[in-house]
């Protein structure tokens, strides 16, 4: 290929047509066909033509996390930890920590970062280009080439090898047991996070189901770690770390740890902060130099957990002189879970006379138990907060423009157009629940939402925005509102 046209926006390009195998896979799945082994083999084939065999990977010392919610959070303590192990020279390991996360705010570099920042748009294009000429290479130009995901999967094992990782954080994309990230043969560490109902076309629709997908990730050679959980999962979850010769231990946050001492607000982080301590620890076990000291009286450890950066989650902003908060959630557990650690917000909102809610919900299947799940948590402490105004909105990003280009989602859209009816139930339910307290709207962009957000700002003294049900909805107002992520 010309080098001339190796450009990012041509790699944008490139990685955006690997979507519509996606909407096609959909299809397959919601007829029954669910992944299974022959992913792995496909993968695996994958990783052939690029060059790789899987044993390749085991010299990344991987740290491999699945979970339903807090995967993402895990990942980024366990990096932060890591990075200030490694500022502070007491160790010989990690000269390089990589990190492999999904989904992205802003820009899909984010999702593959190294030593705490997303890879830049030169060395992405460059890796792209590898790994992309390397499959024409490998079964001609005109062949299928691997989905998205996979593909963004290949590439962070490329950018990892060649960039001498020597920690790899990974979070699996979908369950784990027929994830793209599982080739993995000898993590160092392993770990289950809190476990919900979430994927249920493709993973089952039960808590044990759920569980014998995720545990998939747990190997013989780690210790299988998880946190607490309903014991219909913990006993899937120890039964399938017996069936790969390991063992599983469950960690529970030790009362020395508080929420004053981490960098992300909520409590549901201290299960996702204690995970990442062990998985620290037993990194450390494997690399033969273990901790001889209580974790939470190691400084850096400390300094990991408070200088965390994971942009997107209960993040508290300033921004055009209104108080916003942005949250990602977009299951029951973790919407509830943004509705309390809300309600616990009052200074945020109390002298706010315009209190709107920013929400956008299209891919679940069900986006109404989602919201009712949002106000669940936000009225459990009795008095909650009662929105002013609350708007619906697709997560398309620009009214003329559509999709920023890095956060095209082919799989919610239909016939070239945004699915739009859903924000007008989750409209018509408001109103008819919750009557005229509240005036909600439905945008058909995100650029139109904030428009909105503008205009009731210029009629208000004090005003706050509550964003969240979908982290497409959350990266894409800080694209309209060009606020920085990392
Ligand atoms: N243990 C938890 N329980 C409930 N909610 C959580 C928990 N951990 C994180 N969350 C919430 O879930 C959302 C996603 O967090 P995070 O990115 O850590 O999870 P994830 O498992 O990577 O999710 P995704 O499905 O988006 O990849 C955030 O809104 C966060 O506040
Ligand atoms: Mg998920
Ligand atoms: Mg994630």
């Amino acid at each position: 290929m010309n080098p001339q046209t190796k450009t990012f926006e041509g790699a944008i390009n490139r990685l955006n047509s690997l979507q519509s195998n996606a909407k096609v896979l959909e299809v397959l799945r919601k007829r029954g066909k669910i992944p299974n082994d022959q992913s792995m083999v496909e993968m695996r084939h994958w990783l052939r033509c690029i060059g790789y065999q899987p044993s390749d990977l085991n010299r990344l010392n991987v740290i491999h996390v699945a979970g339903t919610k807090g995967k993402g959070s895990t990942c980024a303590f366990t990096s932060s930890i890591l990075q200030q192990i490694q500022k502070s020279g007491e160790r010989s390991i990690p000269k390089c920590i990589g990190m492999y996360t999904s989904p992205h705010l802003r820009s899909v570099c984010e999702r593959i970062q190294l030593n705490g920042k997303p890879i830049s748009q030169e060395l992405f294009t460059k890796y792209f280009f590898d790994v992309w000429e390397r499959l024409e290479n490998a079964v001609g130009s005109d062949s299928e080439k691997p989905m998205y995901f996979r593909f963004l999967t290949l590439m962070a094992w490329h950018v990892f090898i060649s960039e001498n990782v020597d920690a790899a954080i990974i979070e699996v994309g979908i369950g784990g047991e027929y994830d793209s990230t599982n080739l993995i043969e000898k993590p160092y560490a392993t770990a289950v996070t809190s476990l919900g109902l979430d994927h249920t076309s493709l993973l089952g629709n039960t808590i044990a189901e759920i569980a014998w997908q995720k545990a998939g990730i747990y190997k013989e050679s780690a210790i299988a770690l998880t946190c607490e959980q309903a014991p219909e999962a913990m006993n899937v979850l120890k039964n399938r770390a017996a069936e790969r010769n390991t063992s599983l231990k469950v960690v529970i946050p030790p009362a020395e740890l508080t929420p004053d001492m981490i960098g992300l607000s909520g409590v549901h982080q201290l299960g996702n902060t204690s995970l990442a301590v062990s998985l620290v620890q037993e990194f450390y076990e494997k690399a033969g130099c273990p901790f001889d000291r209580d974790p939470y009286q190691d400084p850096a450890i400390l300094d990991g957990l408070k200088y965390v950066k994971w942009p997107g989650r209960c993040q508290i902003e300033e921004i055009n002189n209104i108080k916003w908060c942005f949250d990602g959630a977009h299951t029951k557990e973790s919407l509830e879970a943004t509705g309390l650690w809300l309600a616990s917000k009052k200074n945020l909102y109390e002298d706010a006379d315009a209190r709107i809610l920013l929400f956008n919900q299209q891919s679940r299947d069900d986006p109404i138990a989602l919201l009712r799940s949002f106000l669940k948590g936000l009225e459990s402490s009795g008095t909650g907060i009662s929105f002013t105004h609350v708007i619906f909105s697709t997560n398309v990003t620009w009214k003329d423009a559509g999709y920023n280009p890095e956060l095209l989602s082919i799989n919610t859209i239909t016939d070239n157009k945004p699915v739009l009816h859903v924000q007008e139930d989750l409209c018509k339910w408001w109103k008819e629940s919750k009557g005229t307290t509240s005036e909600a709207t439905v945008a058909p962009t995100i650029q139109e939402a904030i428009e909105t957000v503008m205009s009731i700002k210029q009629k208000s003294r004090n005003t706050f925005v509550c964003v969240t049900g979908s982290l497409h909805l959350t990266g894409g107002v800080f694209v309209v509102l060009d606020q920085a992520v990392f």
